[in-house]
């Protein structure tokens, strides 16, 4: 381990045991990482963001490649499995920690559904100054898996989504997102989300996501 890396903290393994392709319960915590695991995440985010729009010289381009070599070793010697990584289960940071995400704050959860306000970053652009379309599926499949998850109260993977994209989604601007169950049929959680910038409709979701029997991989 090199300087100043930490034991991975894999005290919950044994209460809260992998039970298929997600977890039953979500693995839910406010402290690995530790108090500064949201900057250290704003850091990576903002590190992609600059590097969207750099134009290194070649010898710039040199140093970034070994200060970030040696970023990466000191991240490599704590490695650790997704289901007990800060990423992804530290629910009081934004999109959970998850720095692949686009970064999505919860606002409330309700009988419409769940409502997020979501931020496309730089590293987002698709072109012209407008997210990505990818980028705008991934933050509907993360909120409608969410919504799927609150409306059944368990586990469930997309195995359909559609987006249609109805005007340009803007960049580093609070967009409203919204993504609610509009049917559950047996494991069949059919769910719609829209995302908004202003009274502005940017996309729409479609999507079906599945529940996943016990133990399913
Ligand atoms: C506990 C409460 C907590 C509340 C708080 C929550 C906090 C939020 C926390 C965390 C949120 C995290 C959110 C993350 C979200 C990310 C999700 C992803 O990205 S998932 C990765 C991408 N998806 C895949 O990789 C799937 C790959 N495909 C499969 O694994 C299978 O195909 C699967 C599971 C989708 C279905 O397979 P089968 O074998 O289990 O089921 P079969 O029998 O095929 O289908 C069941 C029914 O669904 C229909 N169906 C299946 N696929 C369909 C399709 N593509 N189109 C139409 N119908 C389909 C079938 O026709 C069947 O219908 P009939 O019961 O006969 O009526």
């Amino acid at each position: 381990m090199s300087d100043g890396a930490v034991s991975p903290d894999t005290s919950t393994e044994i209460e809260d045991p992998h039970e298929g392709g997600f977890r039953a319960h979500t693995a839910i915590t406010t402290e690995r990482g530790g108090p500064r695991y949201g900057e250290f995440s704003e850091q990576v985010r903002t590190l992609m963001d600059r590097a969207r729009y750099a134009c290194p010289t070649p010898e710039l381009t040199d140093e970034l490649i070994d200060q970030l070599a040696a970023i990466n070793d000191k991240l490599a010697a704590v490695r650790i499995d997704e289901w007990h990584s800060p990423a992804g289960t530290r629910i009081d940071l934004p999109a959970r920690g998850n720095i692949t995400l686009p970064p999505f704050e919860v606002t409330d959860v309700n009988d419409d559904g769940v409502f997020a306000t979501v931020t496309f970053r730089d590293f987002h652009l698709g072109g012209n100054k407008a997210a990505h379309g990818g980028q705008v599926a991934v933050a509907f499949d993360d909120l409608g898996g969410y919504a799927s998850a609150v409306a059944i109260q368990g586990v469930s993977r997309t195995a359909y989504l559609t987006v249609q994209y109805r005007s340009i989604t803007p960049l580093n601007t609070p967009l409203q997102c919204r993504t609610w169950a509009e049917k559950v049929d047996g494991r069949k959680v059919f769910i719609k989300g829209t995302i908004h910038d202003g009274d502005r409709l940017c996309a729409e979701m479609d999507a079906l996501f599945i529940k996943l029997n016990p133990g399913q991989q």
